[in-house]
Protein backbone atom coordinates (compact mmCIF):
# COMPACT_ATOMS: atom_id res chain seq x y z
CA UNK A 1 0.00 0.00 0.00
CA UNK A 2 1.20 3.29 -0.95
CA UNK A 3 2.49 5.33 2.12
CA UNK A 4 0.74 8.74 2.44
CA UNK A 5 1.66 11.95 3.71
CA UNK A 6 -1.87 13.00 5.13
CA UNK A 7 -1.71 16.36 3.20
CA UNK A 8 -5.07 16.47 2.02
CA UNK A 9 -6.04 15.16 5.70
CA UNK A 10 -4.43 18.02 7.18
CA UNK A 11 -5.30 20.18 4.81
CA UNK A 12 -9.11 19.31 5.41
CA UNK A 13 -8.52 19.27 8.96
CA UNK A 14 -7.29 22.77 9.40
CA UNK A 15 -10.28 24.47 7.56
CA UNK A 16 -12.85 22.40 9.49
CA UNK A 17 -11.60 23.13 12.77
CA UNK A 18 -11.16 26.96 11.09
CA UNK A 19 -14.69 26.93 10.58
CA UNK A 20 -15.83 25.43 14.07
CA UNK A 21 -14.04 28.30 15.59
CA UNK A 22 -16.13 30.71 13.41
CA UNK A 23 -19.39 29.12 15.51
CA UNK A 24 -17.59 28.76 18.82
CA UNK A 25 -16.68 32.45 18.68
CA UNK A 26 -19.70 33.78 17.56
CA UNK A 27 -21.44 31.86 20.69
CA UNK A 28 -18.43 33.12 22.81
CA UNK A 29 -19.87 36.62 22.01
CA UNK A 30 -23.52 36.11 22.40
CA UNK A 31 -25.33 36.18 26.03
CA UNK A 32 -27.36 32.82 25.03
CA UNK A 33 -25.14 29.85 25.43
CA UNK A 34 -28.20 27.29 24.84
CA UNK A 35 -26.20 25.43 27.83
CA UNK A 36 -27.27 21.81 29.11
CA UNK A 37 -26.12 19.22 31.76
CA UNK A 38 -25.24 16.34 30.31
CA UNK A 39 -26.09 13.04 32.31
CA UNK A 40 -22.06 13.03 33.92
CA UNK A 41 -23.10 16.49 35.32
CA UNK A 42 -20.83 18.18 32.81
CA UNK A 43 -22.14 20.90 30.44
CA UNK A 44 -22.71 20.95 26.73
CA UNK A 45 -23.79 24.40 24.67
CA UNK A 46 -25.12 25.14 21.43
CA UNK A 47 -21.90 25.76 20.36
CA UNK A 48 -20.74 22.02 21.22
CA UNK A 49 -23.39 20.83 19.08
CA UNK A 50 -23.01 23.47 15.83
CA UNK A 51 -19.30 22.38 15.99
CA UNK A 52 -19.46 18.95 15.89
CA UNK A 53 -22.29 19.55 13.37
CA UNK A 54 -19.80 21.48 10.69
CA UNK A 55 -16.89 19.34 11.49
CA UNK A 56 -18.36 16.27 10.99
CA UNK A 57 -20.35 17.56 7.78
CA UNK A 58 -17.07 18.28 6.42
CA UNK A 59 -15.00 14.28 7.07
CA UNK A 60 -17.81 12.99 5.14
CA UNK A 61 -17.43 15.15 2.41
CA UNK A 62 -14.18 14.20 2.30
CA UNK A 63 -13.69 11.21 3.11
CA UNK A 64 -17.26 8.93 3.66
CA UNK A 65 -15.36 6.08 4.46
CA UNK A 66 -13.78 7.33 7.47
CA UNK A 67 -15.74 6.50 11.06
CA UNK A 68 -15.82 9.13 13.63
CA UNK A 69 -15.43 9.18 17.49
CA UNK A 70 -16.92 12.13 18.39
CA UNK A 71 -18.19 13.94 22.33
CA UNK A 72 -21.68 14.82 21.84
CA UNK A 73 -25.04 13.26 20.30
CA UNK A 74 -27.99 15.20 19.20
CA UNK A 75 -30.51 13.03 21.63
CA UNK A 76 -31.32 17.37 23.49
CA UNK A 77 -31.46 18.27 19.81
CA UNK A 78 -34.16 15.82 19.09
CA UNK A 79 -35.98 16.18 21.91
CA UNK A 80 -36.14 20.23 22.29
CA UNK A 81 -37.01 21.89 18.75
CA UNK A 82 -36.47 25.35 19.75
CA UNK A 83 -32.74 24.81 20.94
CA UNK A 84 -32.69 22.78 17.59
CA UNK A 85 -33.52 25.35 15.38
CA UNK A 86 -30.86 28.17 17.59
CA UNK A 87 -28.49 25.53 16.79
CA UNK A 88 -29.12 25.22 13.12
CA UNK A 89 -29.43 28.92 12.72
CA UNK A 90 -25.81 29.02 13.63
CA UNK A 91 -24.63 26.35 11.73
CA UNK A 92 -26.59 28.07 8.43
CA UNK A 93 -25.26 30.95 8.90
CA UNK A 94 -21.07 29.59 9.72
CA UNK A 95 -19.75 30.15 6.41
CA UNK A 96 -15.78 30.58 5.56
CA UNK A 97 -15.92 34.00 3.26
CA UNK A 98 -13.12 32.47 1.12
CA UNK A 99 -15.23 30.36 -1.39
CA UNK A 100 -12.86 27.94 -2.27
CA UNK A 101 -12.24 26.64 1.64
CA UNK A 102 -15.90 26.56 1.82
CA UNK A 103 -16.32 24.27 -0.73
CA UNK A 104 -13.39 21.88 0.01
CA UNK A 105 -15.41 21.13 3.20
CA UNK A 106 -18.69 20.50 0.90
CA UNK A 107 -20.63 23.61 1.12
CA UNK A 108 -23.44 23.94 3.71
CA UNK A 109 -25.20 21.12 5.63
CA UNK A 110 -28.88 20.83 4.20
CA UNK A 111 -31.59 21.06 6.66
CA UNK A 112 -32.14 21.50 10.52
CA UNK A 113 -32.98 17.30 10.18
CA UNK A 114 -29.92 16.32 8.44
CA UNK A 115 -27.86 17.92 11.19
CA UNK A 116 -29.17 16.09 13.48
CA UNK A 117 -28.17 13.05 11.62
CA UNK A 118 -24.53 14.37 11.25
CA UNK A 119 -23.91 14.82 15.03
CA UNK A 120 -24.86 11.55 15.88
CA UNK A 121 -22.22 10.04 12.88
CA UNK A 122 -19.73 10.49 15.57
CA UNK A 123 -20.93 7.71 17.82
CA UNK A 124 -18.16 5.59 16.69
CA UNK A 125 -16.61 2.87 19.06
CA UNK A 126 -13.46 3.68 17.83
CA UNK A 127 -10.70 0.80 18.13
CA UNK A 128 -7.59 -0.80 16.72
CA UNK A 129 -8.23 -1.00 12.86
CA UNK A 130 -8.83 1.56 10.27
CA UNK A 131 -9.19 5.23 9.92
CA UNK A 132 -11.14 7.24 13.02
CA UNK A 133 -11.29 10.86 13.56
CA UNK A 134 -11.71 12.19 17.10
CA UNK A 135 -13.33 15.25 17.75
CA UNK A 136 -13.81 17.25 20.91
CA UNK A 137 -16.11 20.44 19.15
CA UNK A 138 -15.38 22.30 21.99
CA UNK A 139 -12.51 20.99 24.69
CA UNK A 140 -12.97 22.72 27.86
CA UNK A 141 -16.76 23.89 27.97
CA UNK A 142 -16.37 24.75 31.45
CA UNK A 143 -13.50 27.02 30.56
CA UNK A 144 -15.49 28.33 27.17
CA UNK A 145 -18.69 29.36 29.38
CA UNK A 146 -16.41 31.27 31.99
CA UNK A 147 -14.19 32.87 29.36
CA UNK A 148 -11.22 30.93 30.03
CA UNK A 149 -9.51 28.97 27.35
CA UNK A 150 -11.08 26.16 25.00
CA UNK A 151 -10.13 24.12 22.16
CA UNK A 152 -11.87 22.99 19.11
CA UNK A 153 -9.86 19.44 18.77
CA UNK A 154 -10.04 16.99 15.78
CA UNK A 155 -7.08 14.29 15.34
CA UNK A 156 -7.31 11.20 12.52
CA UNK A 157 -5.97 7.73 14.21
CA UNK A 158 -5.19 5.17 12.09
CA UNK A 159 -4.91 1.49 12.90
CA UNK A 160 -4.53 3.45 16.90
CA UNK A 161 -2.14 5.54 15.99
CA UNK A 162 -2.26 9.45 15.60
CA UNK A 163 -1.16 10.23 12.34
CA UNK A 164 -2.73 13.56 12.29
CA UNK A 165 -3.70 16.66 14.85
CA UNK A 166 -5.18 19.96 14.96
CA UNK A 167 -5.94 22.26 18.00
CA UNK A 168 -7.84 25.60 17.22
CA UNK A 169 -7.42 27.58 20.34
CA UNK A 170 -9.30 31.59 19.45
CA UNK A 171 -8.24 32.75 22.81
CA UNK A 172 -4.66 32.00 23.15
CA UNK A 173 -2.22 34.59 21.52
CA UNK A 174 -0.86 33.84 18.18
CA UNK A 175 2.78 35.01 19.08
CA UNK A 176 4.86 32.05 20.17
CA UNK A 177 7.20 33.53 21.78
CA UNK A 178 4.44 35.29 24.20
CA UNK A 179 5.12 34.14 27.38
CA UNK A 180 2.57 32.23 29.38
CA UNK A 181 1.08 35.05 32.07
CA UNK A 182 -0.79 33.55 35.22
CA UNK A 183 -4.27 34.83 34.61
CA UNK A 184 -4.52 33.01 30.62
CA UNK A 185 -7.03 30.81 31.79
CA UNK A 186 -8.86 33.78 33.21
CA UNK A 187 -8.64 36.61 31.19
CA UNK A 188 -8.97 35.64 27.88
CA UNK A 189 -10.61 37.42 25.03
CA UNK A 190 -10.49 36.88 21.27
CA UNK A 191 -9.01 40.63 20.12
CA UNK A 192 -6.77 40.91 17.82
CA UNK A 193 -3.95 38.83 18.52
CA UNK A 194 -5.61 36.03 19.68
CA UNK A 195 -6.46 32.85 18.34
CA UNK A 196 -3.94 30.01 16.66
CA UNK A 197 -4.08 26.67 15.21
CA UNK A 198 -1.70 24.14 15.92
CA UNK A 199 -1.04 21.28 13.86
CA UNK A 200 1.13 17.95 13.49
CA UNK A 201 1.40 15.08 11.27
CA UNK A 202 3.23 12.07 12.32
CA UNK A 203 7.08 12.35 11.25
CA UNK A 204 6.53 15.86 10.05
CA UNK A 205 6.60 17.95 13.18
CA UNK A 206 4.38 20.81 14.45
CA UNK A 207 3.34 24.10 13.19
CA UNK A 208 1.55 27.30 14.21
CA UNK A 209 -0.43 29.83 12.47
CA UNK A 210 -2.40 32.31 12.80
CA UNK A 211 -6.35 31.53 12.71
CA UNK A 212 -7.65 33.49 9.94
CA UNK A 213 -11.19 33.77 8.08
CA UNK A 214 -11.01 30.81 5.57
CA UNK A 215 -7.71 30.56 3.29
CA UNK A 216 -5.11 29.21 5.38
CA UNK A 217 -2.51 31.02 7.10
CA UNK A 218 1.13 30.16 6.29
CA UNK A 219 2.24 27.31 9.46
CA UNK A 220 5.63 27.75 10.91
CA UNK A 221 7.30 25.51 12.90
CA UNK A 222 7.06 24.61 16.75
CA UNK A 223 9.47 23.46 19.47
CA UNK A 224 9.09 22.09 22.90
CA UNK A 225 11.52 24.33 24.97
CA UNK A 226 14.74 23.15 25.15
CA UNK A 227 14.83 22.83 29.10
CA UNK A 228 17.67 21.69 30.53
CA UNK A 229 16.97 22.41 34.59
CA UNK A 230 13.31 20.74 35.63
CA UNK A 231 13.72 23.63 38.97
CA UNK A 232 13.21 26.20 36.14
CA UNK A 233 10.03 24.77 34.80
CA UNK A 234 6.54 26.05 34.19
CA UNK A 235 3.79 23.64 34.55
CA UNK A 236 0.72 23.59 33.37
CA UNK A 237 -2.75 21.99 34.81
CA UNK A 238 -6.53 22.47 34.97
CA UNK A 239 -8.60 24.98 35.97
CA UNK A 240 -11.04 22.42 37.59
CA UNK A 241 -9.61 20.95 40.56
CA UNK A 242 -11.72 17.39 40.18
CA UNK A 243 -9.93 16.81 36.63
CA UNK A 244 -6.27 16.87 38.04
CA UNK A 245 -5.24 16.58 41.77
CA UNK A 246 -3.83 19.94 42.20
CA UNK A 247 -2.08 18.93 45.72
CA UNK A 248 -0.22 15.88 44.50
CA UNK A 249 0.65 18.74 41.39
CA UNK A 250 2.39 21.21 44.09
CA UNK A 251 3.95 18.03 45.74
CA UNK A 252 5.61 17.10 42.25
CA UNK A 253 6.72 20.58 41.69
CA UNK A 254 8.36 21.17 45.17
CA UNK A 255 10.13 17.88 44.65
CA UNK A 256 11.35 19.20 41.92
CA UNK A 257 13.06 22.22 42.98
CA UNK A 258 9.92 24.04 40.47
CA UNK A 259 9.24 27.68 42.42
CA UNK A 260 7.32 29.60 39.57
CA UNK A 261 3.25 29.28 40.62
CA UNK A 262 1.72 26.59 37.97
CA UNK A 263 -0.58 28.10 35.45
CA UNK A 264 -4.21 27.15 35.41
CA UNK A 265 -6.14 26.88 31.77
CA UNK A 266 -8.83 24.96 30.23
CA UNK A 267 -8.86 22.33 28.06
CA UNK A 268 -6.08 21.10 25.18
CA UNK A 269 -4.80 24.84 25.10
CA UNK A 270 -2.09 23.28 27.50
CA UNK A 271 -0.61 20.95 25.19
CA UNK A 272 -0.49 23.37 22.66
CA UNK A 273 1.24 26.07 25.06
CA UNK A 274 3.84 23.55 26.06
CA UNK A 275 4.72 22.31 22.27
CA UNK A 276 4.97 26.12 21.38
CA UNK A 277 7.76 26.17 23.98
CA UNK A 278 5.38 29.06 26.11
CA UNK A 279 5.26 26.56 28.88
CA UNK A 280 7.47 23.52 30.15
CA UNK A 281 5.11 20.46 31.67
CA UNK A 282 1.97 19.55 31.79
CA UNK A 283 0.77 17.65 34.56
CA UNK A 284 -2.68 15.81 34.84
CA UNK A 285 -2.43 13.54 37.93
CA UNK A 286 -5.84 11.27 38.21
CA UNK A 287 -7.91 12.03 41.09
CA UNK A 288 -10.62 9.27 41.21
CA UNK A 289 -9.54 6.04 40.15
CA UNK A 290 -12.88 5.55 38.39
CA UNK A 291 -12.19 8.04 35.63
CA UNK A 292 -11.08 7.10 32.79
CA UNK A 293 -9.94 9.76 30.04
CA UNK A 294 -11.51 10.53 26.44
CA UNK A 295 -9.88 9.80 23.28
CA UNK A 296 -10.94 13.31 22.30
CA UNK A 297 -9.65 14.79 24.95
CA UNK A 298 -5.72 13.92 24.08
CA UNK A 299 -5.27 12.62 20.57
CA UNK A 300 -4.89 15.78 18.79
CA UNK A 301 -2.39 17.52 21.91
CA UNK A 302 -0.88 14.13 22.18
CA UNK A 303 0.73 13.75 18.42
CA UNK A 304 1.48 17.85 18.91
CA UNK A 305 3.69 17.92 21.93
CA UNK A 306 5.79 14.56 20.60
CA UNK A 307 5.96 16.64 16.95
CA UNK A 308 7.71 19.02 19.21
CA UNK A 309 9.93 17.07 20.60
CA UNK A 310 8.15 16.19 23.80
CA UNK A 311 7.22 13.45 25.43
CA UNK A 312 3.80 11.99 26.12
CA UNK A 313 3.09 9.48 28.87
CA UNK A 314 0.50 8.52 31.76
CA UNK A 315 1.75 8.48 35.42
CA UNK A 316 3.03 5.34 34.74
CA UNK A 317 5.31 6.28 31.73
CA UNK A 318 2.87 4.30 29.35
CA UNK A 319 2.56 6.28 26.02
CA UNK A 320 -1.22 6.78 25.66
CA UNK A 321 -2.85 4.27 23.97
CA UNK A 322 -6.04 5.20 21.70
CA UNK A 323 -6.70 1.79 20.29
CA UNK A 324 -9.26 0.54 23.23
CA UNK A 325 -12.32 2.27 21.77
CA UNK A 326 -13.57 5.45 22.62
CA UNK A 327 -11.55 5.78 26.43
CA UNK A 328 -8.05 5.74 27.33
CA UNK A 329 -8.98 2.61 29.06
CA UNK A 330 -5.10 1.48 29.56
CA UNK A 331 -3.88 4.70 30.53
CA UNK A 332 -3.82 6.95 34.51
CA UNK A 333 -2.90 10.39 34.05
CA UNK A 334 -1.26 12.54 31.81
CA UNK A 335 2.42 13.82 31.84
CA UNK A 336 3.80 15.74 28.90
CA UNK A 337 7.85 17.08 29.29
CA UNK A 338 10.52 18.13 27.20
CA UNK A 339 12.16 14.98 26.39
CA UNK A 340 15.50 15.93 28.70
CA UNK A 341 13.52 16.03 31.86
CA UNK A 342 10.48 13.61 31.09
CA UNK A 343 11.93 11.00 33.41
CA UNK A 344 13.28 12.92 35.84
CA UNK A 345 9.40 13.85 36.49
CA UNK A 346 8.36 10.62 36.28
CA UNK A 347 10.62 9.48 38.59
CA UNK A 348 9.07 12.18 40.78
CA UNK A 349 5.51 11.17 39.79
CA UNK A 350 6.02 7.87 40.87
CA UNK A 351 7.51 8.71 44.00
CA UNK A 352 4.60 11.35 45.02
CA UNK A 353 1.75 8.75 44.27
CA UNK A 354 3.72 5.60 45.37
CA UNK A 355 4.04 7.13 48.79
CA UNK A 356 -0.33 7.90 48.82
CA UNK A 357 -1.03 4.59 48.00
CA UNK A 358 0.75 3.74 50.88
CA UNK A 359 -1.16 5.42 53.68
N1 LIG B 1 -13.38 13.74 36.66
C1 LIG B 1 -12.69 14.06 35.57
N2 LIG B 1 -11.34 13.83 35.51
C2 LIG B 1 -10.63 14.16 34.41
N3 LIG B 1 -11.19 14.75 33.32
C3 LIG B 1 -12.51 15.00 33.32
C4 LIG B 1 -13.33 14.68 34.43
N4 LIG B 1 -14.59 15.07 34.14
C5 LIG B 1 -14.57 15.58 32.89
N5 LIG B 1 -13.32 15.55 32.39
C6 LIG B 1 -12.84 15.96 31.07
O1 LIG B 1 -11.98 17.07 31.21
C7 LIG B 1 -12.08 17.82 30.00
C8 LIG B 1 -11.54 19.22 30.24
O2 LIG B 1 -10.21 19.11 30.58
P1 LIG B 1 -9.44 20.28 31.33
O3 LIG B 1 -9.69 20.15 32.78
O4 LIG B 1 -8.02 19.99 30.95
O5 LIG B 1 -9.94 21.54 30.76
C9 LIG B 1 -13.54 17.78 29.69
O6 LIG B 1 -13.68 17.99 28.32
P2 LIG B 1 -14.97 18.82 27.77
O7 LIG B 1 -14.87 20.20 28.28
O8 LIG B 1 -14.77 18.69 26.31
O9 LIG B 1 -16.18 18.08 28.25
C10 LIG B 1 -13.96 16.38 30.13
O10 LIG B 1 -13.97 15.44 29.08
MG1 LIG C 1 -17.86 17.64 27.67
MG1 LIG D 1 -12.94 17.67 26.17
MG1 LIG E 1 -15.98 18.88 24.71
Amino acid sequence: MATSNYSRELDIALLAVQRATLLTKSVFHSHAKGTLNKSDASPVTIGDFGAQALIISALQHNFPEDEIVAEEEAKDLRENTQLRDTVWNLVKDTILPHEQSQSALGGSLPSAERMLDIIDKGDSKGGAKGRIWAIDPIDGTKGFLRGGQYAVCLALMVDGDVKVGVLGCPNLPVSDSEPLSENIGADATDDERKGVLFSAVQGQGAHSRPMSTGKLAEGQSIHMSPLSNVSDATFCESVEAAHSSQGDAANIAKKLGITKPSVRMDSQAKYGSIARGAGDLYLRLPVRADYVEKIWDHAAGDLIVREAGGEVTDAESNRLDFSHGRTLLRNKGVIAAPKSVHGKVIEVVKEVLGSKSKV
